[in-house]
């Protein structure tokens, strides 16, 4: 798809903040530091839109960017980080599980792994959880780049057998170091948000970033 406008539209906190356009949403969910924001940031062809950081933890959020006039990223807070406190993890459980389940406007959940390790058992129970209530699903396996080739089919299928996915299943490896996947994952991403316009990603020459952002707390 033709990227040529990203917007960082909102850190929501609150159901209420989430855009009201009816716009298709496909969230990102994985855990901390497997590479939303690179992945979304690659998408785009944008460097920095998404925020990423050595940091594991930082999304603490669902956080909207706008992509053309087309579809929303919904990039949620990454699981498995150690230091939220279970109050505030048990929080963020109940607003992802809320939207996943009553969201109109999600046509795809994009489930994060690292390509370099066995799924956790988040992972799998994030995984099951999906499976279970039927959502559309595919799962991405990132920082393909940090695995030698030869030895990447071998992760590929530790990967796919400890999720148990079938060959139906939707899956891509993915690098947003060198962009690999990118064209299988955007053919996936605007099937289901049946977006017709097919056209290569262009580069960051061609794009316009829409500066005005609005966070959560300019709204309190
Ligand atoms: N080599 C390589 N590094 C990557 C890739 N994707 C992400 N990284 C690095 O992994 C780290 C975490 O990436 P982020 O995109 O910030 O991860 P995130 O999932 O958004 O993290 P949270 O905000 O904590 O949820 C950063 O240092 C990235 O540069 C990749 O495909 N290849």
């Amino acid at each position: 798809m033709k990227v040529n406008q990203s917007e960082f539209i909102i850190s929501a906190v609150r159901p209420e903040q989430y855009p009201d356009d009816g716009l298709p949403e496909i969230a990102l969910a994985g855990r901390s530091n497997v590479g939303k924001s690179s992945l979304i940031n690659r998408l785009i062809s944008r460097k920095n839109l998404a925020r990423t950081s050595a940091t594991p933890g930082k999304t603490q959020q669902l956080n909207y960017y706008k992509i053309n006039q087309d579809l929303y990223f919904v990039d949620f807070p990454g699981y498995g980080y150690a230091k939220v406190s279970k109050e505030q993890r048990f929080a963020w459980g109940k607003m992802m599980e809320k939207y996943l389940l009553q969201r109109d406007e999600l046509k795809l959940v994009m489930q994060m792994v690292d390509m370099r390790h066995e799924p956790s058992k988040e992972d799998k129970m994030m995984n099951e959880w999906l499976r279970h209530h039927g959502l559309p699903l595919v799962v991405v396996a990132t920082k393909m780049d940090k695995i030698p080739k030869t030895r990447r089919a071998k992760h590929i299928k530790v990967i796919k057998e400890a999720l148990g996915l079938r060959s139906g299943d939707l899956f891509v490896p993915f690098s947003s170091e060198e962009g690999l996947g990118k064209e299988e994952l955007w053919d996936i991403i605007t099937r289901h948000a049946r977006i017709d316009k097919y056209a290569p990603v262009e580069d960051e020459a061609d794009h316009e970033t829409v500066e005005t952002v609005q966070t959560a707390e300019d709204d309190n």
